[in-house]
């Protein structure tokens, strides 16, 4: 089989990233030791990118979407946000976490969406059921209102965590392996969900995973992190691929090619730049 098609690729001198991410390296800090998640990483997130952070477990791609939700602070480096520096947790970036529970089980879906609305003073109480209602609809959960989260599938509990998200209209919407505990089959329909939301709403997005299938489905860019701790190892274009490349020659070798780059020992780690290159997988 011939190797994948390799271009270079620039993002237009012009347009600034509506995300920055500097050289940043993040540690934990116990009385016993320091554990370094990621060393020295650099990405740039433009405005509508599917950007993804993927990597083998323990790499640091959670660590680094905590650090852009503001949760963690890098112990070296800056992460900014229309140049603003990121130092707390802000309402222009919402995260979708992989766990079921991060639904209070108390709130009905409707009170789960309105939630986030109302504690940050965004809408009052008309116009956040208002704006709930629509963005209930909209994840296909129409009907489901006054349902509680334990009477809903692990689909539909993320249908909600999205709904939520999206509601708030984040400059960045976060999302944390949000659909690694689902089954295979609801993992593909939250796939196409998410794509076609993403086709009407063009949000930025920005998505962790380790699975290589589903970075190639969902993001049109690609960080390649290398095993504990996190460093850039690549980064790839990969806007050519779609839910329906999946079985595509082109789909197959672009997937073992990134599998080499993850785990080949003998990859040299990218040099980041101003204006750094990037390749088409
Ligand atoms: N709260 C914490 N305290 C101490 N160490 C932590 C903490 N959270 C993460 N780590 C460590 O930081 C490193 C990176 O973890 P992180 O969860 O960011 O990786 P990951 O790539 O998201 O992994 P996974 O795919 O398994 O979720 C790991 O070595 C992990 O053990």
């Amino acid at each position: 089989m011939n190797a994948p098609a390799f271009h270079l690729v620039r993002p237009p001198v012009a347009v600034a990233p509506l995300l920055s991410v500097r050289n940043v390296s993040l540690e934990y800090r116990t009385e016993q030791r320091t554990v370094r998640a990621t060393h020295d990483v650099s990405f740039d997130v433009f405005r509508g990118d599917r950007f993804v952070l993927l990597g083998p477990s323990g790499c640091g791609k959670s660590s680094l979407l905590k650090a852009v939700a503001g949760f963690i602070a890098p112990r070296a480096g800056s992460i900014t946000m229309q140049e603003k520096i990121i130092t707390k947790p802000g309402p222009d970036r919402v995260v979708v976490f992989q766990e079921f529970d991060q639904l209070p089980p108390w709130k009905t879906v409707l009170e789960n969406v309105m939630f986030p609305l109302l504690a940050s003073k965004r809408l009052d109480k008309v116009a956040a059921r208002e704006r709930a209602h629509h963005w209930i609809a909209k994840v296909g959960l129409a009907g489901f209102e006054y349902a509680h989260p334990h009477t809903l599938s692990g689909g539909m509990k993320q249908r909600v965590a999205i709904a939520r998200a999206l509601a708030m209209q984040p400059e960045v919407l976060l999302m944390d392996e949000p659909f690694a505990a689902l089954d295979a089959l609801t993992r593909r329909k939250m796939q196409e969900e998410l794509s076609r939301l993403w086709e009407e709403l063009r949000f930025t997005l920005v998505f962790v995973t380790h699975s290589i299938e589903e970075a190639l489905v969902v993001g049109n860019r690609i960080l390649l992190l290398s095993p504990h701790p996190g460093r850039v190892r690549a980064e790839l274009n990969s806007h050519q691929f779609g839910l329906y490349s999946g079985g595509s020659a082109e789909f197959q070798a672009a997937s073992s090619r990134i599998h080499g780059l993850l785990f080949d020992e003998d990859v040299v780690p990218v040099q980041h730049e101003d204006q750094p290159q990037r390749e088409a997988v």
